[in-house]
């Protein structure tokens, strides 16, 4: 039987029972044989114990607060009776029986009672043997209960697997105590004293931080060697999470030690600089710069860059002139959109509203245009094409543009490459020279805002290379798609991404744009406009346009279809409407200053209005009549869109010389001998006396000397005038024509077709002649475009000839 020693019951402090309670008495094998040996009383007194696990040989302080716990403990400690101590299932039950408590719990002994100065009793308990409550006999005043006993078995001293894992719990426990900051290092030493290996188990598991399911589970298991294995599960666990701990722990101490470190050189650096005289104000930019940098989308590479030049900028004195390029450089690269995108508007039903309310006609070129967006939508990586619009001034070309980031809700910027030299203007210079600035495309970048506006690079065919390098090269670095997406600009010493941008080029000719640069792009033609075009463009956009430019209200001043006819016709000759622009805003200013000096004035403006505001009209580039012989038709094509012009040929009296006038070129000064020279060799068939060509001079001349021509299309014109000529026949009226020329008088096809087709129309122009091969070309032409016009198609001179000249002679024709 258990027989505990009585001990007195003290009232102490708090401290003093701390102190006391520190001691750990250590079982001896021998104490544990003995107490093995011991039976377990047939009955017990019951303590329940809320949130702990009582083990045998372990020695633990219990506070008891109930009132049945304080009774049974001073009895037993009156009778010098062993209790049983068991885990409670659930630690809020207030009054538990049989059902709420575990079955297995541990005889133990009274070591020593303390009465605390709060009125609870402290009780000292050492664990002895483990047994299993078979019944409750009694609730009152406290419980008690019958028992029965439990098999303890027990691997034998020489068995090697249990003796391994003892020396692996001890192991381990040193390892915790060592690791764990709050366990004192004492606890080490009581480890290495264990003798006995039972205790050691319980010893470690009743101080292991567990849950008490966990120890009641210990406690339960019958085979001791089960028990360590098990004990030893937990341990490793505790280990590993301590391990954890101690190096998340670490860490943050690291990172720590690390921020008060440089927060400490800066704060010495500060003084330093202000010491040396740079004042609070850089710091606060420079501050100011760094906050800036944690809104920016960067990538590693720039935000290192960022990071360095910071730093830079940070040693350099503030009065030194390197000071402002550095803050100006930081300043780029805090502005520039990196990474930044609006986000596309695919609707493409309202693409095609805004193209269609900006821009009347054209088609075809909005119709290219939507398509382009349709598969802008449906890759959606966002890669834009690069489109180049290609025709004469004023057909809205820039204009378009503007339209179409509108339409795809992007911004927009533009440049003009018109006469740009340098190359430095299109990638900066380097940050060393004075004065240095980023290069045009950096520099709308950055005014966009974003990195993929509609970017207009306006009148690419005028780009010209110079001493300073050549332009050209630099925008195909811009314009290939390969390359472009890490764009270096000189100035920003890095590269940008422009791949997202969509490129929008304008030009008026294809020649002179660089090869490899017209390559990359996508052209588009924009013809010019028929007189009919050019009305409603006048009358719905132009003319209201200049009146709100003018600040003027609809109903104040009203110019009507036939009107704006008339400035067409009369005082304008182009393809485009920018002079038509130009004189409607003269008429509207003519209502504008009537208005301020209040004069009376045409609301309704006549043609007598038209003449008295603009003068008299001045074009004539109309078809005028077929009176002469040798005045031919021909049809050109210029940088400014198609012309008319007309062929003249006169004979004069001398000895076969032919002159040729009116600033041509090499070329059609060519045409001119070979059609010379196929009539010589055809004399006979087209009715000529082949001695006419000894008597008499030949001039031909093309007037408005003063532009120069050039280009082989007026060779049929030529041909066709020389015939008319030699043979004094009428020209057929109101015809044209365009078509290159070869010795054997074969026609062969030119270029320009559309252009060349609106100027006749514009000259009123009935019928043309061209070469079969350009047949195609007319038949990609609207047909709008075509109405009035009657087209022939030759292949040989001869067949020109039928169709262009009568049979008529002119009047007063010359007998040669
Ligand atoms: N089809 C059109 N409908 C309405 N307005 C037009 C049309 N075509 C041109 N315009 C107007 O004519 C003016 C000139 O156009 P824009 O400056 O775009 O010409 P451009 O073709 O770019 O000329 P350039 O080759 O000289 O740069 C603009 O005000 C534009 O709005």
């Amino acid at each position: 039987m258990f027989k505990p020693k009585k001990f007195q019951i003290d009232i102490m402090s708090q401290q003093e029972f701390d102190q006391d309670a520190e001691f750990i008495p250590l079982l001896s094998s021998k104490d544990e044989e003995e107490m093995n040996a011991e039976a377990v009383p047939e009955t017990l007194a019951i303590l329940p114990l809320r949130n702990m696990v009582l083990f045998p040989g372990v020695v633990i302080p219990i506070t008891a607060g109930r009132d049945q716990s304080i009774k049974l403990l001073q009895e037993a400690n009156k009778n010098n009776e062993a209790i049983g101590v068991v885990a409670q299932k659930d630690e809020s039950v207030e009054d538990p029986g049989q059902e709420d408590l575990h079955t297995t719990g541990v005889v133990a002994r009274i070591l020593k009672v303390f009465k605390m100065p709060d009125g609870n009793t402290t009780v000292i308990i050492q664990g002895k043997k483990r047994f299993e409550i078979d019944n409750i006999v009694e609730t009152e005043p406290y419980l008690k209960a019958t028992t029965k006993s439990v098999v303890e078995a027990r691997p034998a001293a020489e068995n090697e697997e249990f003796n391994a894992i003892i020396e692996k719990i001890k192991e381990l426990s040193l390892e915790i105590i060592k690791e764990s900051p709050n366990i004192p290092s004492e606890a080490s030493f009581a480890i290495k004293n264990i003798e006995s290996n039972s205790f050691l188990v319980n010893f470690v598991s009743s101080n292991m931080n567990l849950k008490v399911e966990d120890k009641q589970n210990l406690l339960e298991i019958n085979d001791l060697k089960d028990r360590a294995l098990e004990t030893l599960k937990f341990m490793n666990v505790e280990r590993q999470k301590l391990e954890l701990k101690n190096d998340i722990q670490s860490r943050v101490q690291t990172d720590i030690n690390k921020q008060q470190r440089e927060y400490f050189l800066h704060q010495q650096m500060k003084t330093i600089q202000e010491e040396l005289g740079g004042g609070v104000s850089s710091h606060q930019e420079i501050d100011e710069m760094r906050q800036r940098a944690k809104t920016k989308k960067w990538d590693d590479k720039v935000k290192e860059h960022f990071e360095k030049e910071l730093a830079k900028m940070q040693r350099m004195n503030p009065q030194v002139a390197e000071f402002s390029i550095q803050r100006n450089y930081l300043d780029l690269i805090l502005d520039l959109p990196w990474n930044e995108y609006s986000k596309d508007n695919f609707d493409l039903k309202r693409a095609m509203k805004i193209l269609d309310r900006d821009h009347y006609g054209l088609d075809d070129v909005k119709k290219r245009i939507i398509e382009y967006l349709a598969v802008l939508k449906l890759r959606n990586d966002m890669k834009s094409p690069i489109l180049c619009l290609y025709g004469p001034p004023g057909v809205g070309k820039t204009s378009l543009g503007k339209s179409i980031a509108e339409a795809l809700g992007r911004e927009y910027v533009r440049i003009s490459l018109g006469g740009l030299r340098d190359e430095a203007e299109i990638r900066g210079h380097r940050k060393t020279y004075i004065g240095a600035m980023p290069g045009r495309i950096i520099q709308s970048i950055k005014k966009a805002k974003t990195s993929n506006p509609v970017f207009v690079l306006d009148e690419i065919d005028k780009l010209s290379s110079s001493n300073n390098g050549d332009p050209s090269s630099a925008m195909l670095e811009v314009l290939d798609p390969e390359q472009n997406n890490s764009f270096y600009d000189n100035f920003l010493e890095m590269g940008f991404d422009l791949s997202k941008v969509m490129f929008v080029a304008t030009s008026n000719s294809l020649q002179t744009i660089q090869p490899a640069l017209r390559d990359r792009m996508e052209i588009i033609n924009v013809t010019g406009y028929t007189i009919e075009e050019k009305v409603e463009i006048g009358k719905r956009h132009l003319l209201p346009k200049q009146l709100k430019e003018h600040g003027m209200q609809k109903d104040q001043f009203k110019l009507a279809k036939p009107q704006i006819e008339k400035i067409v016709e009369g005082y304008t000759r182009e393809s485009g409407v920018r002079s038509l622009d130009k004189q409607i805003a003269k008429m509207v200013r003519y209502a504008a200053k009537s208005i301020a000096m209040e004069d009376p004035y045409d609301l309704k403006v006549t043609n007598e209005t038209v003449i008295e505001v603009l003068g008299a009209p001045r074009m004539r580039d109309k078809y005028e009549n077929n009176d002469v012989a040798g005045v031919v038709t021909g049809l050109a094509w210029t940088r400014v869109g198609g012309d008319i012009l007309f062929i003249e040929s006169i004979l004069s009296k001398g000895k076969g010389q032919l002159n040729i006038t009116g600033n041509l070129g090499k070329v059609m000064k060519e045409s001119a001998t070979i059609a010379m020279e196929y009539i010589k060799a055809h004399a006979e068939e087209l009715g000529i006396n082949p001695e006419t060509f000894d008597k008499y001079n030949v001039h031909i001349h093309v007037p408005e000397g003063a532009t120069p021509k050039d280009g082989p299309s007026a060779g049929i014109t030529m041909l066709t005038s020389l015939v008319s000529l030699f043979t004094q026949r009428k020209v057929k009226k109101s015809i044209a024509m365009t078509g290159e020329i070869t010795l054997r008088g074969k026609v062969l096809p030119v270029g320009g077709i559309k252009e060349k087709i609106l100027a006749a129309k514009r000259a009123r122009i009935k019928e043309i002649l061209l070469c079969e091969q350009n047949r195609r070309d007319i038949e990609e032409i609207k047909a709008d475009y075509l109405k009035g016009l009657t087209f022939h198609y030759v292949s040989d001179m001869s067949n020109v000839l039928e169709l262009a000249l009568t049979k008529q002679k002119v009047k007063n024709a010359k007998v040669l």
